[in-house]
């Protein structure tokens, strides 16, 4: 059993909140901040409650652009939230227990990157997580520990599975919501149609195999960068550029096992046409017809390939979408994920999973989804079917 803040008395508790504030950057700061708003919820909820709340969060990868302090994102949250949000440049020193142990209820410090210790950038099973320096320097400063980074559940990292060890551990807001959506998906109405597109070739494949053999999907459409490996391994031509660009990312695997879920499943679908880039302009083909030689790889799905993916998701009960139906940042090539989300966004019930898919949607301006994730990586782990660390360790 999870623990939700329904079972957290706040009043003075000093509380670790672990969120996921991972966002793109620009020179100035902060380039989207949808990330801090998801959690706004559960961190005001714990503050009106008059929780003391040190937060805990990472910002990009050691040796990356975006590997960054957290300045710019407390200042944001602070804008956010009406209750004051402070910044410390420490994680689990004795300045960073201090500034905890000196907060009154309703205030909130925001401690420094956790992946700028060392440990935090590796993966520990729970109990050796607990034994890390920053666990340890931190935990004399708390009383229990919140969790609402979904984001990040996938990683066994310290702050995502070692305080549980040694805090009562609850699920926040965030992490309540999606997983009470993304892990019962065998409970949604039917047909279940899944759109897989986007560039994480291995993890879709992965998604599509387990759902399939799972009996969850009804239908599963591919599109994007995933479509093109698919109709590779269905034998189709797909000309010179597309091929190249796919087998310089290495996909041999990729189109080995697309190729055995084709063989097994006729619920699995690939593109009729596509859409590439000539003289400028985009330029739709169908499969049969594309030339062998090729200049520009696939980019999008194309109109034949809409109206017929479009007709499956018009009569499901629910839809799964995972990843862009093509290239969407480029307007020439965002056609097909703006018609098949437009389409999407009317079922019943539709769920909305990845980090650029969620910004695909609101880029093009699309909503009315039942269910946008703020994960990208842990909804994919979710819809296989895999569990995530960060999960079980808050499950008593
Ligand atoms: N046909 C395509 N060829 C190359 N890249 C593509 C294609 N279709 C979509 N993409 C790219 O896929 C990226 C998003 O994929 P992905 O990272 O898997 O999504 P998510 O973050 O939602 O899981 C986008 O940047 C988009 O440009
Ligand atoms: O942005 C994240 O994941 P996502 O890009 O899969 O949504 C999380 O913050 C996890 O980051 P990581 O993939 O560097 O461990």
């Amino acid at each position: 059993m999870i623990r939700t803040l329904d079972d957290l008395d706040c009043e003075g508790v000093a509380v670790g909140v672990r969120i996921d504030i991972n966002s793109p950057l620009s020179e100035t700061g902060l380039a989207d901040d949808a990330r801090l708003r998801a959690h706004v919820e559960t961190l005001s909820e714990l503050l009106e409650r008059g929780a003391r709340v040190a937060i805990l969060a990472h910002q990009g990868r050691p040796g990356d652009d975006d590997f960054s302090t957290l300045a710019a994102h407390a200042d944001r949250l602070d804008e956010l939230l009406s209750f004051p949000v402070d910044y410390c440049d420490a994680t689990f020193s004795a300045a960073a227990r201090e500034r905890v142990a000196g907060l009154d209820g309703g205030e909130a410090v925001l401690l420094e990157n956790t992946r700028f210790y060392a440990e935090e950038y590796m993966e520990f099973d729970p109990e050796r997580a607990a034994d890390t320096h920053l666990v340890e320097g931190l935990v004399p400063a708390l009383d229990v520990y919140v969790n609402d980074a979904f984001a990040a559940a996938h990683r066994s990292q310290p702050s995502l599975v070692g305080f549980p060890q040694r805090l009562p551990g609850y699920a926040g807001r965030v992490m309540e919501r999606e997983l009470d959506v993304l892990a019962t998906i065998e409970e949604t109405p039917q047909p279940r149609v899944y759109l897989l597109g986007g560039a994480k070739v291995g993890d879709s494949i992965g998604v599509a195999r387990s759902v399939l053999e799972r009996g969850l999907a009804d239908t599963v459409l591919t599109a994007g960068l995933v479509g093109n490996v698919c109709l590779l391994a269905s034998g189709a031509e797909l000309g010179t550029a597309s091929a190249e660009f796919v087998y310089d990312q290495g996909y041999w695997d990729e189109i080995d096992r697309a190729g055995e879920l084709l063989d097994a499943h006729d619920e699995l679908r690939v593109p009729v046409d596509v859409a590439i880039e000539r003289d400028g302009e985009r330029h739709e083909i169908p499969v049969a017809e594309l030339p062998q030689e090729t200049e520009t790889p696939a980019m999008d799905v194309g109109s034949e390939t809409v109206a017929a993916y479009s007709e499956v998701l018009a009569d499901a009960g629910t839809v799964i979408l995972n990843g862009p139906a093509g290239v969407f940042e480029e307007e020439t090539f965002a056609h097909g994920t703006r018609e098949l989300y437009s389409t999407a966004s009317e079922a019943d019930h539709s769920i909305v999973g990845g980090g650029d898919t969620a910004a695909a949607i609101r880029r093009l301006g699309i909503d009315g989804f039942s269910h946008v994730s703020t994960g990208g990586g842990a909804s994919l782990a979710l819809l296989a079917g895999d569990s995530l660390p960060a999960v079980e360790a808050l499950d008593e």
